[in-house]
């Protein structure tokens, strides 16, 4: 499953909306290119008034300052084209930021479920590749767009007040820019769609290769790996070959549309002079004009294309604002209770493959309940259902009377936290790796987490104690030691309830019992839900919730039981031995 591309009717709606927020800027932009171009057409009507000045001879002061007043509109020009397109630089900024504020915030607000499904890969190289494509487009081709067309609007009008006749010479251009644009457009514009995609598949293949290096290198899949980057490699060149071809065609009609017109007006002038219909400074005046075009259509029909591409990467981008959030946003909501309760509660992560088959389970707040079971029972699952990762099919996980689905992501992650076994550590320091909550945490506060979780001596070593840099550019952190981060993170986050799946798992056998324990105490007080993978973890909780594919079959303490003798007494006995 991919994410979704936001449709046309989307992007206009998205586009309108833009353009509505910033309607001034727009505004006061445009005007600066609109007076930046009609300066700038001054030039060839002072030129040609030179040329008609000079063939009647006039006095040559007249000739100076006609020369004097073409350099003042260069310049005046040069200056207010270079505010016009500081301006379109400003706004283009201003909307690349939003762009990628706005990716960001929907991908947070992504359900995990669908990001799970849809692959990291897709996510990323929407907010990474597509943003790049976005913020290419946004600089260059958004105000170069503007520039041309209003330089091809004035100069046509321009050229259509000066000479009426000798204009309609442009008319030779218009058969063959019509025809061969509207051939290549349509032929191009999948190419485009196709080859982004191709790349994007590229980009999703090296980012899990480089992720899963560890396990392709003891597979030996390195060779499979090697073929399928090939495969996905080639598709995207092959992309990027039809579109060279489809462009091998259209832009020598492009170059030829450019050219024709300056001949045809030359030819009517010849006829238009001869018969005294046109005055030769007129003449000089139009094919400057005529030729003056060529810049600005050359910009707009590349930067069109640029256009495609800018739109094609936006649409991917808007496309993760229409996955539906799955959680409401109001921050303040809390849930009404603190008992856990779980009814009839039903999963699947595939149609027709149920994994939880109507799971029946109360928490009292503050205990401590073990899950434990044969793996691909569906402890994890559960797990996750209970933190709020993932929505039941049908069912309901609830603190007091409050659905955990209806809890917006701040309320849920300040009530129930989850911590499985893969821990990450950004890249930052250790203090900022700990407060990841936007509440302030003093350094006391933060030593205190640490070494509630083991981890005093550790932070004592540190030369830069709670300032030392962690993760990518700084200090490597071993998993084992990622894990008691976490710990110490949801210590400080304090939860009312905390699900803990093989939360322990990378650490040795000691260090986890010892952590267990220091835990059981830090934790008191709270609900834990620890899905246990050691069953001396189970033993040591008040109650114990034995699940068999996707059904709870037992549930009582340790010594309950082992006197019932059930599926928990013979996993217990087998761990003995
Ligand atoms: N993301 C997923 N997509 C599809 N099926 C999944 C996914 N995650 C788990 N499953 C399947 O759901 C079932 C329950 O998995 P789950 O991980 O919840 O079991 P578990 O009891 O925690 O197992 P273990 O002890 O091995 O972790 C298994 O059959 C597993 O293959």
């Amino acid at each position: 499953m991919k994410l979704p591309l936001a449709d046309a009717a989307a992007l206009r709606r998205h586009l309108r909306e833009t353009v509505r927020a910033h309607r001034g800027r727009f505004l006061i932009t445009t005007a600066l290119y609109v007076l930046a171009t009609s300066v700038g057409l001054l030039g060839p009507q002072l030129l040609g008034v030179l040329v008609d000045s000079v063939q009647a001879g006039t006095a040559v002061l007249r000739i100076d300052l006609l020369a004097g007043a073409f350099l003042l509109v260069l310049i005046v020009q040069a200056l207010l084209a270079r505010a016009a397109r500081l301006r379109a630089m400003l706004l283009g900024e201003q909307l690349l930021a939003e762009a990628r504020e706005d990716v960001v915030e929907h991908a947070l607000a992504l359900p995990l479920g669908t990001v799970e499904a849809a692959g990291t890969g897709d996510l990323l190289s929407r907010a990474t590749t597509d943003v790049d494509r976005l913020d290419f487009t946004i600089r260059n081709a958004l105000p170069q767009i503007s520039a041309a067309l209003i330089a091809i609007a004035l100069t046509t009008a321009a050229m259509v007040l000066s000479a009426p006749l000798l204009a309609c010479g442009m008319l030779v251009a218009v058969p063959l820019l019509v025809l061969s644009t509207r051939w290549y457009y349509p032929r191009s514009l999948p190419v485009v769609q196709e080859a982004m995609e191709r790349w994007s598949d590229v980009q999703a293949g090296t980012h899990e290769s480089v992720e899963g290096a560890r396990t392709i290198a003891a597979l030996r899949l390195g060779g499979r790996r090697t073929a399928r980057n090939e495969r996905v490699l080639g598709a995207a060149v092959a992309a990027e070959k039809r579109h060279r071809s489809l462009l091998t065609v259209w832009l020598p009609c492009l170059e030829l549309s450019y050219v024709l017109p300056v001949a045809a007006i030359l030819l009517i002038g010849g006829w238009a002079h001869a018969t005294g219909a046109a005055e030769l400074g007129t003449i000089v005046a139009v094919v400057l004009y005529a030729q003056s075009l060529s810049a600005p259509l050359d910009e707009l029909f590349m930067w069109l294309e640029e256009l495609q591409v800018g739109g094609t990467a936006l649409q991917r981008i808007r496309g993760v604002s229409q996955v539906p959030v799955d959680r409401p946003r109001d921050p303040a909501t809390r849930s009404d209770g603190r008992d856990l309760v779980v009814r009839d509660l039903r999963f699947s992560y595939r149609p027709e493959r149920e994994v939880l088959h109507g799971i029946d389970l109360v928490v009292p707040a503050g205990q401590r309940l073990a899950i434990v079971g044969p793996s691909g029972a569906g402890k994890s699952t559960l797990g996750r259902l209970i933190a709020g990762t993932g929505r039941p099919d049908s069912g309901s996980v609830a603190f007091g009377g409050t659905e955990v689905s209806a809890l917006p992501t701040e309320a849920l992650r300040r009530e129930v936290v989850l911590l499985t076994q893969e821990q990450h550590v950004f890249a930052c320091s250790l203090r900022d790796n700990l407060a990841l909550l936007d509440r302030d945490t003093g350094d006391a506060e933060l030593l205190d987490a640490l070494a509630a979780v083991g981890l005093r001596d550790w932070v004592r070593g540190l030369d830069d104690g709670l300032d030392t840099r962690l993760g990518a550019g700084g200090l490597a952190v071993p998993a084992a030691r990622a894990q008691q981060l976490a710990l110490a993170r949801v210590l400080l986050a304090d939860p009312h309830t905390v699900v803990l799946d093989e939360a322990t798992s990378l650490l040795d056998n000691t260090t986890s019992r010892d952590l267990e324990r220091a835990l059981a105490g830090l934790l008191a007080g709270r609900t834990v839900i620890a899905i246990a993978h050691r069953l001396h973890t189970a033993r040591s909780a008040e109650r114990i919730a034995v699940l068999d594919e996707g059904r709870i079959v037992e549930l009582g303490d340790h010594d309950e039981l082992i006197a019932a003798g059930g599926s928990y007494a013979e996993l217990y006995r087998a761990a003995q031995i």
